[in-house]
């Protein structure tokens, strides 16, 4: 694809040499403020994280264009996985159009294989930019917002009075969050762990990320032993029509080992006086609150897609992942940046385990990688792509056997933005 465009040198970094970096990511992502502020803000999290996995493509002496992944143990269906979680992807200006993105997403992979990380994922900027690269948007969640919350939620809803609900600084509860979410992350594809820096980050509660919003919050609930729920949340003030004002909550984040006690949250965020409206950022699409709202007509949810699945390693990632149905299947693979996972492959799996080998066997669907990393998470289907005629079934009903094997239970969520 890049016949007629310079072949770009992609190279390694290290700490020193990522200050050749900041300015392209400060330039091509926009981001407010100077290169070097830019740069002292991500050092935190990048001197945690390592440089190992920097990738920087040059013209001469000068970087222009660089990306990163970092190393997650994020749940995939089947459980807690390697996964390079592809970050920081930026090009100069001047310098886009050109293969740069190309070459390095080639390095990437091939990177990422050798790692013998299988999957990688990553939120996009645009959607128009990773389907090329073997990527297939993989979940939705969603961004809801209640108004007038104070009586939504329904009179099912779980209570146990044995609860305690104590609202704090985030960093003077920051054990207890962690614990919680420690807990809860292996239970949703797409959540992955989170280190000390990961928390520094999302707890960060500068004048920058403020903007014009209040502190953030944590409310967190404890049973006898130990923290099981928790929320993250910020307000803003606005006005309201007798020319008073009112408080909007933007919640961050919720997380809870339980039922009462995500029920707890909620009442906690409803019923906060003077409150007009709650704004949860991420949600996933199966929220508990769908069925706790007394009129889940009040819930106005707005989808919004995450997290885009990269199958690195193709037969080995199938054949690690879970399966809620018995399949057999062959399937004709095209892959235009990873040819190691062209060709065809048969993949066997039921409740018990998987596995995905090489087949002479005539396909029974032909599709590209991006199409079943897209259906990786189980949230979206091969059938659906059938039916939008991108892929192709050779054998009726193949798509919906693999769909069926494919389902999980619970909707993917990534909660924090990487
Ligand atoms: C995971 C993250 O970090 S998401 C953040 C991504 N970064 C940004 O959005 C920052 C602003 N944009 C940029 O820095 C660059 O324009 C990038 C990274 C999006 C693309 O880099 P480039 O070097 O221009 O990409 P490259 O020249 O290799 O293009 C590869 C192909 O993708 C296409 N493409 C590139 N960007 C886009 C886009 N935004 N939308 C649609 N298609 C795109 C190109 O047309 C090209 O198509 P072709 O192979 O058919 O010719």
């Amino acid at each position: 694809m890049t016949d007629q465009r310079p072949e770009w040198k992609v190279t390694g970094t290290d700490r020193d040499g990522y200050a050749a970096v900041a300015p392209v990511l400060h330039e091509s992502l926009l981001f407010p403020g100077d290169p070097a502020s830019f740069l002292e803000r991500w050092r935190p999290l990048m001197d945690a994280q390592g440089y190992e996995r920097v990738l920087v493509a040059w013209d001469g002496e000068q970087a222009v264009g660089s990306t990163n992944a970092f190393p997650f143990e994020m749940t995939l269906p089947g459980g807690p996985r390697p996964v390079a979680g592809v970050t920081a992807v930026g090009v100069w200006p001047t310098r886009r159009r050109q293969g740069v993105l190309s070459a390095l997403m080639r390095r990437q992979l091939a990177d990422t294989r050798d790692r013998g990380e299988k999957v990688a994922a990553l939120w996009a900027s645009e959607g128009g930019i990773y389907g090329r690269f073997g990527y297939g948007a993989a979940s939705i969640q969603h961004r809801v917002s209640v108004d007038r919350p104070q009586d939504i939620l329904s009179s099912e809803v779980p209570r146990d009075p044995s609860l305690t609900t104590v609202l704090a600084p985030p960093q003077e509860a920051r054990a207890d969050l962690a614990r919680v979410h420690r807990a809860v992350a292996p239970t949703r594809p797409g959540d992955y762990q989170r280190d000390e820096s990961w928390w520094d980050r999302l707890l960060r509660d500068d004048a920058q990320t403020r903007g014009e919003s209040g502190p953030l919050r944590a409310v967190v609930v404890h049973d006898a032993r130990t923290p099981v729920g928790y929320a993250l949340y910020r307000s803003h003030r606005v006005p309201v029509a007798d020319g008073n004002l009112r408080g909007v909550l933007d919640v961050r984040e919720v997380a809870a080992t339980a039922p009462a006690a995500r029920a707890a949250v909620y009442e906690h965020l409803f019923t906060r006086d003077l409150v007009i409206r709650v704004n949860f950022e991420h949600l996933p699409v199966d929220d508990p609150l769908w069925t706790l709202a007394a009129d889940p007509m009040r819930l106005e949810a707005r989808p919004r897609v995450a997290l885009w699945i990269r199958l690195v390693d193709l037969p080995g990632a199938l054949a690690e992942r879970s399966y809620a149905a018995p399949v057999d299947v062959v399937i004709e693979v095209t892959d235009r940046h990873a040819p190691w996972n062209q060709g065809r492959w048969r993949l066997r799996a039921d409740r018990s385990g998987a596995t995905c080998e090489p087949a002479l066997d005539a396909p029974d669907l032909s599709l590209d990688a991006a199409h079943l990393g897209a259906a990786f998470l189980g949230q979206f289907t091969v059938g659906a792509k059938v039916a939008a005629g991108t892929v192709t079934e050779h054998a009726p009903g193949a798509a919906d056997l693999l769909d069926t094997a494919l389902r999980v239970p619970r909707a993917p969520l990534c909660g924090v933005i990487f």
